[in-house]
């Protein structure tokens, strides 16, 4: 169905994996013709790391892939700015009103201040703009009625909130796979809860305190848990059931199989939701998966200060499948970044011309391979080395290698057709000479060399690199020159 295909064979069937069968299963839509995607969201407290992000390129991948294979697409990312605690079992604070605390600010400030720095980082990886960005606090009063519903026959009430009493489904934490007491050592105990999973749908503000963020419910003043969100905004925008729901890995433990019972409760059935959930694999460093909690951590904006464009680390992330654990080094982001400037100059050549239909068979055969390779659980290592191979052809039809680069690029979202050379080369921001400079004392060392005035290009080498810059005489891949970091 990819739109270039015209003398393919018929269009793989999608194949995806269900976190809740551990299996292979096939796509099959709620709504004929459609697809629903929602997809946790960022807690807006702190900047989001390179590891958050993963999980965004992840469902930016499912979302184009849904579209490629003709659903209409409608997806969902929420953003959490009230409810989600430091500990994804019940203890802890509120991720946001602690923040604000700590800095002595407004929470309505953070929460705004991290969104924009979260969509900054959506727009410089190239992730689409879903069909909605649904926040929070919008859904509170919808939350309160969720939770009313399903108050007499799921939930009990403790001085600290309402909570859900997990026994009270069928099969609570079948997507975790743990037995129901496996969790009880990771879980903080509260004062009086039946289970040691039951969780808080509903947290009341303690006496004689006041929380900048803090509605009133049939429970007393207070603050809606996070897993409530997510249940009341899919459902909202979406539907019941949807189609697939997707998180990172973390999220298989607490926090979908808490959203799953509170959809088994409010639809009165054994139905989780969604037909499908989805979980990205970690980002990790040496030491262990990235966190925001561990201090330090990598951002986007980091990989831009140090020169690096951000679409390489999205084809770093394409380069692993969604469900293993990828490591960052910086030595790795180097390396996706010459592979994906190499593909921008194997597609230069196509860059401006008209696109014709694909009959070419040695393109629509790799059409129908990436086809394959992305309906095949959204094989993006393999995928990336078929839109290679289609850069690569040579004696082939201009107007058919540009369609068919065009709609492989669709998928994968790394911009080939419209990145040139020079957008791909490293900048870093601490650089204390500016390019135009540099390219001035390259064209006055060319004038040098080319008068066979030796001594005089070897100085205005020596003084480039001075300045940090490295001049790259028969560089393969054309750099010219490099910023030194
Ligand atoms: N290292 C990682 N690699 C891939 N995905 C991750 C990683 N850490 C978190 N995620 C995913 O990022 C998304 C956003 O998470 P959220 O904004 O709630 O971060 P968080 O839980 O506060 O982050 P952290 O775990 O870093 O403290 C979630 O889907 C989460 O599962
Ligand atoms: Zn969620």
């Amino acid at each position: 169905m990819g739109a270039a295909m015209t003398e393919t064979p018929p269009p793989a069937p999608l194949r995806l994996f269900n976190s809740l069968t551990r299996q292979l299963e096939d796509f099959e839509p709620v709504h004929a013709g459609e697809a629903r995607v929602y997809s946790c969201g960022p807690t807006v407290y702190n900047y989001p790391h390179i590891g958050n992000m993963r999980a965004y390129v992840f469902a930016d991948t499912l979302g184009r892939t849904l579209s490629f294979k003709g659903y209409k697409l409608t997806h969902v990312i929420n953003i959490t700015d009230v409810g989600h605690l430091t500990d994804d079992a019940d203890a802890g604070e509120d991720k946001l009103e602690k923040a604000a605390a700590e800095r002595a600010q407004s929470i309505w400030d953070i929460a705004r201040h991290y969104t924009e720095a979260y969509w900054a980082d959506v727009k410089a990886l190239n992730i689409r703009q879903p069909a909605h960005w649904s926040i929070a606090t919008d859904y509170v009063p919808a939350m309160i009625e969720f939770a009313k519903a399903i108050a007499d026959k799921h939930c009990y009430e403790l001085e600290s909130g309402l909570y859900f009493d997990t026994t009270s489904v069928a099969g609570y934490g079948r997507l975790a796979r743990h037995s129901t007491d496996e969790g009880e050592s990771r879980i903080d105990p509260v004062d009086g809860k039946r289970h040691p999973a039951d969780f808080a749908i509903w947290r009341k503000t303690p006496a004689g305190e006041k929380r900048q963020m803090e509605w009133d419910s049939p429970w007393g003043r207070g603050a809606p848990g996070w897993h409530l969100e997510c249940s009341v905004m899919s459902e909202a925008l979406l539907g019941f059931p949807f189609d697939i729901h997707t998180g990172g890995i973390d999220h298989r433990e607490i926090h979908h199989p808490n959203e799953i019972a509170q959809n088994q409760a409010h639809s009165c059935s054994n139905d989780s939701g969604a037909r499908l959930w989805m979980h990205n694999n970690f980002l990790v460093d040496r030491s262990g998966k990235m966190s925001k909690s561990s201090g330090e951590f990598l951002r986007v904006q980091l990989l831009i200060d140090k020169g690096y464009h951000p679409l390489a680390y999205r084809l770093m992330c394409l380069q692993a499948h969604y469900r293993s654990e990828l490591e960052f080094s910086w030595e790795g982001l180097g390396a996706a970044l010459t592979r994906l400037k190499r593909l921008v100059m194997a597609a230069a050549s196509v860059r401006e011309v008209e696109r014709a239909p694909v009959t070419d068979r040695r393109l629509s055969g790799l059409l129908a391979r990436f086809d394959a390779a992305m309906s095949d659980d959204l094989n993006t290592p393999v995928a990336l080395t078929l839109i290679e191979d289609a850069a690569a052809l040579k004696k082939i039809d201009a107007g058919q290698k540009r369609a068919a680069l065009e709609a492989m690029d669709k998928v994968l979202g790394l911009e080939v057709l419209a990145l040139s050379r020079a957008d791909l080369r490293i900048r870093p921001k601490v650089a204390a000479v500016t390019e135009v400079e540099i390219e001035a004392a390259l064209t006055r060392r060319k004038e040098a060399r080319a008068a066979k005035d030796f001594a005089a290009s070897d100085a205005l080498r020596d003084e480039l690199l001075a300045a940090g810059v490295e001049v790259m005489d028969g560089d393969p891949l054309g750099w010219d020159w490099r910023l030194e970091n």
